[in-house]
C-alpha cells in the first residue's frame, strides 16, 4: 500500500488480538485493545477463538482446570494466527511455556470475590440452609469454613457457566446466592448486582484474580516491547508472589488455594503481605497463614517470598488438604 492515507490502511497493519468469545473475555480484550491502539497508534482487530473450557460442560475440577481456557489461544499465537492474546491471569498455568512472552500485566482490578444474593442478602444475613452456588473448590472450602465458624448451615452447590448464567440461578430463585469474581462483574457492567464484596479475610481470592495477562510470541520482541507499555510493575510483583505460592504448593488453578499479596503500612515502612489458604472443600480443615516482608525488588525476590510461605503451609499439612494434587 503506497498511499498512507488510504482508508483501509488501518486494517492492513492491524494487530490481531486473539480472544475467547464469552462476554467477559470480549470485554477484557476490548479494554486492552483500546489501550494498545492508544499506545501504538496501530489498529487492533479481535479474532475469536474457542477454547476447550468454553465447549466442555464438565466441571473445571474434573477436566483439570489447568490451561483449559488458554491452550487454544496459545496454539494460535505459536502458529502465528494472532499477534497477541489476553487471558485472565488466574486461568493461566504457573508453568511458563516455551516460545511465549508475558508482555504485560496491566493494573489489577478489585481482586475480591463478590456475593450476588437474593433480596440483598449478605454474609451477615444469610439464613441457615441457604444454598450458595460455586463450582470452585477454593470458594467452597472457605465458604463452608466460614459458615461452620458462624454456626450457620449452608449448602454449597456446584455450578458452572459464564457470569450471566451463574447470576441467572439467583434471579430464577433456584439458588439463594452465587459467588463470583468482582473483577468479572465490573468488566461486564454488573457489579451493582453484588450484594457484598467479600472481605479477603473471609474468602481469599484465587492467585492472580482480577489481573489480566497480555501474551505474545517470543519471536516478536518489538511487539512485546510495545505491549510492555501496559505493564503495571506493582501488579506484576503481587501476582508473581501469589503464583509462586501456588506453584510451590504444586496446585493448579482449580485447586482449593487462595492467595492475596497486598501492601501493609505500619506508619514507618511499607511491606508486602502474602496471605494464603488451602482447605478441604467441606471446610472442616484449613491451613491459613501469612508472611510479611520487604516489597520484592525483582521477580526472583517475589518468587522467593511465595515459596517461603508455601514451605510453611506444607509444614502445617497443606498437601494433605488438596486432595488430588494434579488438580
Ligand atoms: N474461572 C473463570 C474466571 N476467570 C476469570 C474470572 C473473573 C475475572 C478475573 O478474576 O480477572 C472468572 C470468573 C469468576 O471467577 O467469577
Amino acid at each position: 500500500m503506497n498511499n498512507p492515507s488510504a482508508p483501509d490502511k488501518g486494517r492492513e497493519d492491524a494487530l490481531r488480538l486473539g480472544t475467547r468469545k464469552s462476554k467477559l473475555a470480549m470485554a477484557q480484550s476490548g479494554m486492552v485493545a483500546d489501550e494498545v491502539r492508544r499506545l501504538t497508534g496501530r489498529d487492533v482487530r479481535l479474532v475469536e477463538i474457542t477454547t476447550y473450557g468454553d465447549v466442555s460442560r464438565e466441571s473445571l475440577a474434573q477436566i483439570g482446570g489447568t490451561g483449559v481456557f488458554v491452550s487454544a489461544l496459545r496454539d494460535a499465537l505459536l502458529a502465528g494466527e494472532i499477534d497477541f492474546a489476553v487471558h485472565s491471569l488466574k486461568d493461566l498455568p504457573t508453568a511458563a511455556p516455551d516460545g511465549l512472552t508475558l508482555a504485560a500485566i496491566p493494573v489489577r482490578e478489585d481482586p475480591r470475590d463478590a456475593l450476588v444474593a437474593r433480596d440483598g442478602l449478605t454474609f451477615a444475613t444469610l439464613p441457615s440452609g441457604a444454598r450458595i452456588g460455586t463450582g470452585s473448590p477454593r470458594r467452597m472450602a472457605q465458604l463452608n469454613a466460614w459458615a461452620r465458624s458462624h454456626g450457620l448451615d449452608v449448602e454449597t452447590v456446584p455450578i458452572r457457566g459464564n457470569v450471566d448464567t451463574r447470576i441467572g440461578y439467583v434471579t430464577s430463585g433456584e439458588l439463594d446466592a452465587v459467588v463470583l469474581a468482582a473483577a468479572g462483574l465490573n468488566r461486564i457492567g454488573r457489579i451493582a448486582e453484588a450484594t457484598e464484596l467479600i472481605a479477603a479475610d473471609t474468602v481469599l481470592p484465587a492467585p492472580g484474580q482480577g489481573a489480566l495477562a497480555v501474551e505474545c510470541a517470543a519471536s516478536h520482541p518489538e511487539l512485546a516491547a510495545q505491549l510492555a507499555g501496559l505493564d503495571d510493575p506493582f501488579t506484576r510483583v503481587a501476582v508473581t508472589v501469589e503464583r509462586s505460592l501456588l506453584a510451590a504448593l504444586e496446585a493448579g488453578c482449580s485447586a482449593p488455594v487462595g492467595a492475596l499479596a497486598d501492601l501493609v503500612d505500619d506508619g514507618q515502612t511499607t511491606e508486602l503481605r502474602l496471605r494464603g489458604v488451602v482447605g478441604t472443600t467441606d471446610g472442616t480443615s484449613l491451613v491459613q497463614m501469612s508472611i510479611t516482608g520487604p516489597v520484592p525488588a525483582s521477580d526472583d525476590e517475589a518468587r522467593a517470598l511465595g515459596r517461603e510461605l508455601a514451605a510453611e503451609m506444607l509444614a502445617k499439612g497443606a498437601a494433605g488438604l488438596m486432595g488430588e494434587r494434579a488438580l
